[in-house]
Parts: C-alpha cells; structure tokens; sequence
C-alpha cells in the first residue's frame, strides 16, 4: 500500500504545511517511485529574476490537486509511491557549484524526478543525472526559447544554454530531440541553423495553432520511439495570458489546454524524469502561473506513475 496525499474531506486542503499535492516527504517513506523536489535557484537568467521562488509557490497551488486524473485514468498516488523530496541546495553565488550539487543530489535518488524549478540552468544537471543511468536520452522541450544558444557575457553554463551544453556532452539522443512551442524573435536566422545542427527539430507555436494537438502529439510520439524520453517544461511555452508570471515572457504562446492535452498524449512514451521551470512568482496574479505549473507537474507525475506495474 503506498501512502497517499493528506485527505482534504479531513483536514481542509488551506491547513497544513504545503509539500507537492500536500503528499508524505520522502522521510516518511521507506521507498519511492516518483518523487517531485524544487531546485530553488535563478542564478542563470538573463532577464528578470526570481525562479528561486519557484518551488515554494508551485507547492503552494499544488494544495487543490485531487488524487484522480481522469483524462489518463490514472489514481497516480495509488499507482505508484509518490512523494515530496524537498529542495535540492544550490549555491545561489556560484553556477559551477550549483550545476555539480544538483547533478549529484538527482543522481543519488532512486525515485524518478518530476523537478520544479529555478531557471531552465537546472534542466542540464538533470539531464546529466538522467543519461549516467539511461544513456543519452530522447527530449521534449516545451519552451518559447531554443535554449541552444552558446553564452551570454561570455558565460556557458545560462537558462538560455543547457541544451547546446547537452548535445556537446553527448547525453542527448540527437535522433530524437523536439522543441515544442518556439516563438518570438531570435538573435539572427543562425539560431534556426545552429538548433537544426545540433539536431532539434521544431514545432512552433504557430504548429500547433495550425495543426493541431493530435498532430503534434503523432510527430513527437515517432521522434521519441521507444526510447528512454526526457520532459522539459519551460512555463513560458504558455502564452503571456496563462503565464505571466515567468522571467522571459514571448506573446503568441499555447494556452494551458493545449499543453496538458499534448502531455497527455505522451502516455506510455518510457519517460524517466522531467522538470517544470521558470515560474517566477513575484510576476504571477491570482497563482494563474503557479496553478498552471502545478498542473503540468501533476500530469508529469501521472505520466510517471502510468509506467509502474
Ligand atoms: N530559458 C528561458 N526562459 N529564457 C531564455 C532567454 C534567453 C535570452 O535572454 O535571450
Ligand atoms: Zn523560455
Ligand atoms: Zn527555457
């Protein structure tokens, strides 16, 4: 029997400290299968600051979660042992110390990682814990942003850089990687080319708009296959409208509907870890950014949760 969420028809859903989906922390457990941790750290941006509250506010949002999805059919945290592993301690002064301490704490949990973030800096240590047990692994990225440009100030390691840094290391499956949700404007048409030789095909913002749910869903489910697949959630794939509050906000973005349904569509795809990153509270109204990131997370983790037994 796994140990479920605190039941809000007992103790109302406002009371309580606020772990992920208000479920048991990870030492009230004896093992895990999938566990959510913050990475409280924003040292990476490039514009407005302020993911380090990411975490606490995605917590937070997550208090009105229910314990049935309906759209997969799943009762995830019957499913499979869910819990709430904390915060990754990232040195908020030093990107290099930062990047090593997160590859090390995600490489040593047993659990698959659904992360919140912190800025999109977060997503390379993650993908390195995940390749050191996988090998290089398939990517879905949703973002408005490449993320594949070189530097900034001459700086490597940036949320603007994790997935060049990820091809250069070699932990990507350079068959199989998507950016989903791409938009606005770019340094120079060389971005477009350097992204296509690295590997990542895309679909735009404009894609989905035009074709459809359905048909991104088919062209992400061929590029993946059956190999092990990565999902990065930048919450600024959302439009400015169901996601202001984040660091680097594009006009013309997807609506929330739409990116849960192409979530949804990757049931059964072998997923081994995601994150959700760069929810910036100090920018956000009414939780509409946390309340969506909460969401994005709880369907990662019924993804995850799908794949046991
Ligand atoms: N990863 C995020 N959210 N943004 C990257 C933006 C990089 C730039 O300032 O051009
Ligand atoms: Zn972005
Ligand atoms: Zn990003």
């Amino acid at each position: 029997m796994n140990l479920g969420p605190v039941d809000s028809s007992q103790v109302p859903r406002f009371a309580g400290p606020a772990t992920f989906a208000r479920l048991p922390r990870l030492d009230q457990v004896e093992r895990a299968e999938v566990a959510v941790v913050g990475v409280p750290f924003d040292t990476g941006v490039s514009y407005r600051p302020g993911a380090r509250f990411g975490p606490a506010a995605v917590r937070e949002a997550s208090r009105l979660l229910r314990p049935y999805h309906p759209g997969l059919d799943v009762s995830p945290f019957e499913r499979a042992q869910v819990v709430d592993a904390g915060d990754i301690v990232a040195n908020p002064f030093d990107i290099g110390a930062a990047i090593e301490a997160i590859e090390t704490a995600a490489g040593g949990m047993d659990a698959r990682l659904v992360t919140i973030g912190g800025d999109h800096t977060i997503a390379l240590p993650l993908l390195r814990a995940v390749a050191r047990r996988h090998g290089p692994v398939a990517l879905v990225h949703f973002d408005a942003h490449l993320d594949t440009w070189d530097t900034y100030f001459g700086a490597e390691y940036t949320h603007g850089t994790p997935f060049r840094r990820a091809v250069e290391e070699g932990i990507l499956d350079t068959e199989a990687l998507s950016h989903v949700g791409i938009r606005g404007p770019l340094y120079g048409k060389r971005d477009l080319e350097d992204d296509r030789r690295l590997g990542f095909g895309i679909l735009t913002a404009a894609d989905v708009l035009r074709r459809g749910v359905d048909e991104v869903v088919d062209v992400l489910r061929q590029r993946v296959g059956d190999r092990p697949v990565y999902v990065s959630v930048d919450i600024d794939v959302l439009d400015p409208a169901h996601a202001p509050g984040t660091g680097t906000p594009e006009a013309g973005g997807l609506t929330s509907r739409e990116l849960l349904e192409i979530l949804r569509g990757l049931a059964g795809c072998d997923l081994v870890g995601a994150d959700v990153v760069e929810v910036a509270p100090a920018y956000d109204h009414a939780e509409i950014t946390s309340v969506a990131a909460s969401h994005v997370a709880y369907d990662l983790v019924s993804l995850l949760a799908l794949r046991e037994k």
